[in-house]
């Protein structure tokens, strides 16, 4: 037996996202140019094998059911073999060298595409069709040998950040652009050989067909070669494990799909992506097997089918070009889920409209939802599941995908035809209550409860509303996950820019708390620790060696981190009131926004030196930064960031607001120009319900007769 799997761990807190930067970064890996170069030439190889092979067989037989016949034949032989074989290949490719395999794959399928005309030269009409279906069926075979073993390689070439980019360009490779050179070459070559040979067809020098059979087996013999020149590639498990200890026993093939099998069971993830894709799929599949239908009850025709058709195509380019610089730092398990529940809206709603118009956005939509899911879907598998299963799972959901597809274009296009329509009329539209709708609105449903479900199965911040996160994101920032806290103690955070009046409000605070009986740590941010003061005065005092923007941040995190370890999450685990002058809002707004660092970098420096540990409340004094700093100057001397810029601090300011009006429950947004009793007053009648929880642990003391219980770990200013 193998070494089983083991349990699925917590999701890995690096961040997936991506940005144009990203693909920039991907394209100058190497080994990553040169396998993109064969996922390219493959999938040329594919999308015109399959249209020259269909067209190939059609034109061996005469009359229009034969063709019929033939051609679908030649479809259906080539998706057969997924379905029957995919799961096997892909335990398959776990266990043996994945160049190797991808290799002897592109051989085989260069010697079967160039056999095709070959046999038609020699044999009769039947034998060729005949031994067209039977290599196209082989090669289908290959392929599913080679898919997964190249998909499971990407994430071994490039840094699990660059995943996400390095996904988007091989699939731009495989559905956008190589189709469309594959009917462009087709067509070329068609006009080419038909012209060479002027008006008499039987001089034609190679059928345009079988020359194009030819061209698409060189592809594959290319793709072979390159592929054989990439050692990176083989980091896959077989590798592993031929140099591994010895006496380490492989496990069998039946017994590795098995565990593929559990392992796709017992990791919410791996179930949770598999029916978000399976939902989306077969409300897609419910698209095109009604489409035409859909279409004639527009009121079109076939232009109307290829226009729907165009839209959805459209849509799926731009949600995958497009998507991740969109979402930016969302969950990219969030993303997921929450594309596929929009591609089920959009299908949804297709149904009520009752105009072209309204029909092509909403078709654009619903592929853009797929587009997006499918990128997420994928780099989510090459991150999250470790290389020995990856070969399995991607074999597991490719074939799985297929089934459902075909099943719901079968099932889709049957029913379609039996359900009569009714028009009912709506002024100057008559909308068509056909069975066509009927399925797109019960397919796009499907694919939300998919979502809903697969979101249930997979999420990575709990407690944290999806809707809002989605809405900050879009605004520019995700919301954090709220860090699990042992202790029942509070956790207040006072910010704004400098002479904002925090250190004034915060003692305010924290006397009137402890005049209620509270055990208050009034701390503050930088340098309320030992440590913390000799990385401030390295952060603050002028120098000839001034920290640059990014050890600024990476400073302002140790001392973070440590303040967080050693005093705050201690004092909350006793159950004290934490009331704290600055936190992460500062080096969002100061290192972020100031410094314009990626807000989305130093958002995650922060919750990583923090372990996630989120303010109950953070008070925002927000000053005009003339005046705040007219406040400070009285104090003497400018530490280095109150030196900068009065438009550094504008931005400071801008930033500290939008990361207050992207989580509004969480901020006390106050004017610092009001008084200092008034602002004092505002924060009690904000804080005081905060306590009643609170209180029922640590008595309320009567105001008057005690004495203020704050500690502070750092010397007053
Ligand atoms: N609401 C207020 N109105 C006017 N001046 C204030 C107010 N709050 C504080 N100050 C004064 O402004 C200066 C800076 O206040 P401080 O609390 O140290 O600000 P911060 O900690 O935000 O830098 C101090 O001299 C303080 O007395
Ligand atoms: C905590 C923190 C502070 N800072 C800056 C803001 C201030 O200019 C300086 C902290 O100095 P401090 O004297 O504490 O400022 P203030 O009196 O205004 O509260 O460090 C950051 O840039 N990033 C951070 O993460």
């Amino acid at each position: 037996m193998s070494a089983a799997p083991g349990p699925p761990g917590p999701p890995d807190p690096r961040p997936l996202a991506t940005d144009a930067s990203q693909v920039r970064v991907v394209l100058r890996n190497r080994p990553f140019r040169r396998l993109w170069l064969t996922f390219g030439l493959s999938s040329l190889g594919d999308w015109l094998g399959l249209l020259a092979t269909s067209l190939f067989a059609a034109g061996q037989v005469t009359g229009s059911t034969a063709k019929g016949l033939a051609f679908g034949g030649v479809v259906v032989a080539r998706l057969l073999p997924t379905i029957v074989l995919g799961p096997l290949a892909g335990a398959f490719v776990d266990r043996f060298d994945r160049r190797l395999t991808m290799v002897v794959c592109d051989l085989v399928r260069f010697v079967l595409f160039a056999s095709i005309p070959l046999v038609a030269v020699v044999g009769s009409a039947p034998v060729a069709v005949g031994w067209a279906l039977v290599a196209t069926f082989a090669i289908e075979v290959v392929g599913m040998f080679w898919n997964p073993a190249k998909e499971a390689s990407v994430p071994n070439l490039v840094p699990r950040e660059q995943l996400e980019a390095a996904n988007q360009l091989s699939l731009i490779a495989t559905y956008g652009a190589t189709p469309l050179l594959a009917v462009a070459i087709g067509a070329g070559l068609n006009r080419l050989l038909l012209s060479l040979a002027s008006d008499d067809p039987s001089r034609v020098l190679v059928d345009p067909n079988d020359a194009a059979l030819y061209l698409n087996a060189v592809t594959f013999l290319v793709a072979a070669v390159v592929v054989f020149f990439i050692p990176e590639i083989s980091t896959g498990e077989g590798r592993l494990r031929r140099s591994g200890p010895a006496g380490v026993p492989e496990p069998s093939l039946p017994s590795a799909l098995i565990d593929g099998w559990k392992y796709a069971g017992r990791t919410p993830l791996v179930r949770g992506l598999v029916l978000g894709i399976l939902g989306a799929f077969a409300a897609g599949g419910v698209v095109v097997g009604v489409g035409q239908f859909f279409a004639r009850g527009l009121g079109g025709g076939d232009a109307t089918f290829y226009l729907l058709f165009g839209a959805l195509f459209v849509g799926l380019g731009a949600g995958m070009g497009l998507g991740p610089s969109l979402v930016r730092g969302l969950s990219r398990r969030r993303w997921f889920c929450a594309s596929i529940g929009l591609s089920g809206l959009a299908v949804a709603l297709l149904p009520l409209s009752v105009h072209i118009v309204v029909a092509l956005p909403l078709t654009a939509l619903a592929g853009a939802g797929a587009g997006m899911a499918y990128l997420a879907g994928t780099t989510l598998l090459g991150a999250e599941v470790p290389d020995a299963m990856r070969g399995r799972v991607f074999a597991f959901v490719q074939s799985t995908v297929r089934v459902v597809l075909l099943l719901s274009i079968a099932v889709s296009s049957l029913l379609v035809g039996i359900g009569g329509g009714r028009k009912i009329s709506l002024g100057a539209f008559n909308l068509d209550l056909s069975a066509a709708r009927g399925l797109l609105l019960l397919s796009g449903v499907l694919a939300i409860v998919a979502s809903v479900f697969s979101f249930r199965a997979m999420d990575d911040k709990p407690g944290v509303p999806l809707f809002r996160d989605l809405w900050a994101t879009l605004r520019g920032h995700s919301l954090p996950v709220p860090g699990d806290r042992s202790g029942d103690g509070l956790f207040l955070v006072f910010e704004g820019g400098e002479g904002a009046g925090k250190s004034t409000q915060a003692s305010a605070l924290a006397e009137w708390l402890a005049g209620r009986g509270f055990e208050v740590v009034r701390t503050r941010e930088p340098g309320a620790t030992p440590l913390g003061r000799q990385i401030r005065s390295l952060i603050l005092d002028h120098s000839d060696d001034a920290p640059s923007a990014r050890s600024e941040a990476l400073l302002y995190a140790a001392d973070r981190a440590h303040h967080v370890a050693t005093v705050i999450r201690p004092a909350l685990e006793r159950g004290a009131i934490v009331v704290c002058d600055r936190y992460v809002d500062s080096s969002l707004a100061y290192q972020g926004a100031g410094r314009e660092l990626a807000v989305e970098d130093v958002e995650w420096l922060s919750r990583w030196a923090t372990a996630s540990l989120v303010p109950d409340l953070v008070i925002l004094l927000d000053v005009d930064p003339g005046v705040g700093l007219s406040r400070v100057e009285r104090r003497g001397a400018a530490d280095r960031l109150e030196a900068e810029s009065v438009s550094f601090h504008e931005r400071v300011r801008r930033g500290f607001l939008d990361r207050a009006a992207a989580d509004p429950r969480r901020y006390l947004v106050l004017d610092a120009g009001a008084s200092a009793g008034m602002l004092a007053d505002r924060i009690k009648v904000r804080v005081a319900p905060m306590l009643k929880v609170h209180a029922d642990v640590i008595p309320v003391v009567p105001e008057a007769d005690d004495q203020p219980n704050v500690s502070t770990p750092t010397e007053a200013k």
